[in-house]
């Protein structure tokens, strides 16, 4: 009795755990491209500290971006590789320069970031089987085929990674923000969507407090945030804003979004609290868990078309804690069309309450129409 008692119990609690594991849709590619995503960031802090901060390449120089963009690209593609061999990768950079490069000191130099962070001790949640942790080296041909398992066209079917190793490079550079995204799409539809932000206060509200946070979200799964550091995962969603109590979150650069278009929106919706400018997708993170109230991308001449793995990790995140986005004429974002958005009619990401007001503010500003 006791033993049929106790094989029940045994029983259920399998069954428990292992419905709860395979009733999560995208619950391995969640727990994989999380390890990921944190592994990059301990690396592209490490560019930053070892190559930017002591100035070993100055600020001027672009190499310590493309060090850690690379090698970032590198070990993402390398573990999605690993567990996800069929799914394509629409990433941003390509290998072709360092393909003309062998031996330069720039290609060692992301070779050795890239093996380091491939080796690097498992950490709770990480798994052997993924190809990581002590004695995992790849060599040089295969990190760079890594990187170049980002050149796929995207398009409307199938399963495909997006990744940005290193979004937002002016914030890297100064120190400021940056993040690490990747996204997985099903059918142009993102499922997945995480971002990882190594220099992001915890809380807002404590700026000088713990810096470093990752935002997640699975569609009809909620977004959470977690620290860099730890594992406790915390449920994001949208405060209910009003026009008095919104403020905007813009780019830092004038270049990539305008200013001036969203100061004539703020002054259109009655805005009074000055706009948040950080850079990269950041923003999207700090639009879902309230820092401000509504993200605004504004086209600052035609000709530059948004890139996919620009938006579509920040984009689900948005949405999961309550949130809609659209572009600025309130179509939804294609993620279907290839490395691109497309024309390019800019990005309106808020909350349900003010969203569609936002839209017509932009209409008045712009004079362009937006849809119902
Ligand atoms: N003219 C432009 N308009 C909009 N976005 C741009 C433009 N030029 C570059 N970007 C992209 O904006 C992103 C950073 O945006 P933010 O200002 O929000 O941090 C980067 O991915 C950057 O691409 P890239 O990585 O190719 O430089
Ligand atoms: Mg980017
Ligand atoms: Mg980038
Ligand atoms: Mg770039």
């Amino acid at each position: 009795m006791y033993h049929r008692l106790r094989i029940q119990v045994i029983i259920s609690t399998l069954f428990r755990s292992s419905t709860t594991m395979s009733a999560r849709p995208f619950a391995p590619e969640r727990q994989l491209a999380l390890s990921a995503v944190r592994r990059a960031c301990a690396l592209t802090s490490s560019v930053f500290n070892k190559l930017v901060k002591n100035e070993t390449l100055t600020k001027g120089d672009k190499s310590p971006v493309t060090v850690g963009d690379y090698a970032a690209q590198a070990l993402i593609s390398v573990m999605l590789k690993n567990s996800f061999p069929a799914d394509p990768i629409v990433g941003e950079e390509d290998a072709a320069e360092l393909r003309v490069e062998e031996g330069s000191v720039l290609r060692e130099r992301i070779i050795a970031l890239a093996n380091e962070a491939l080796v690097a001790p498992l950490v709770e949640g990480d798994k052997a089987e993924w190809g990581i942790g002590p004695g995992q080296e790849k060599t040089s041909d295969e990190l760079l085929d890594a990187i170049d398992r980002g050149n796929h066209d995207g398009g409307r079917t199938g399963r495909m990674w997006t990744i940005d190793p290193i979004d937002g490079t002016k914030g890297f550079l100064r120190g400021e923000q940056y993040a690490v995204c990747v996204s997985l799409l099903v059918d142009a539809q993102v499922q997945l969507g995480i971002i990882g932000c190594p220099n992001l206060p915890v809380d807002a509200s404590k700026p000088d407090g713990e810096r470093g946070c990752i935002f997640v979200a699975v569609r009809g799964q909620g977004c959470q945030q977690i620290p860099l550091t730890g594992s406790t995962e915390t449920a994001l969603s949208m405060p209910a804003f009003t026009p008095s109590s919104l403020n905007f979150l813009e780019s830092v650069e004038a270049l990539h979004s305008s200013h001036s278009t969203t100061d004539t929106i703020s002054s259109i919706l009655g805005i009074t609290r000055p706009p948040l400018r950080m850079d990269s997708q950041a923003k999207y993170g700090c639009l879902a868990r309230g820092d401000g109230g509504l993200y605004l991308r504004m086209p600052t001449g035609v000709g530059y078309r948004e890139k996919i793995w620009d938006h579509a990790p920040g984009a689900i995140l948005v949405e999961e804690a309550g949130g809609i986005v659209t572009d600025s004429r309130g179509a939804p974002l294609d993620f279907g069309l290839g490395r691109t958005l497309g024309e390019n009619f800019g990005v309106v990401a808020a909350g349900k309450e003010v969203h569609s007001a936002v839209l017509d503010a932009v209409q008045q500003a712009t004079g362009t129409k937006a849809k119902a």
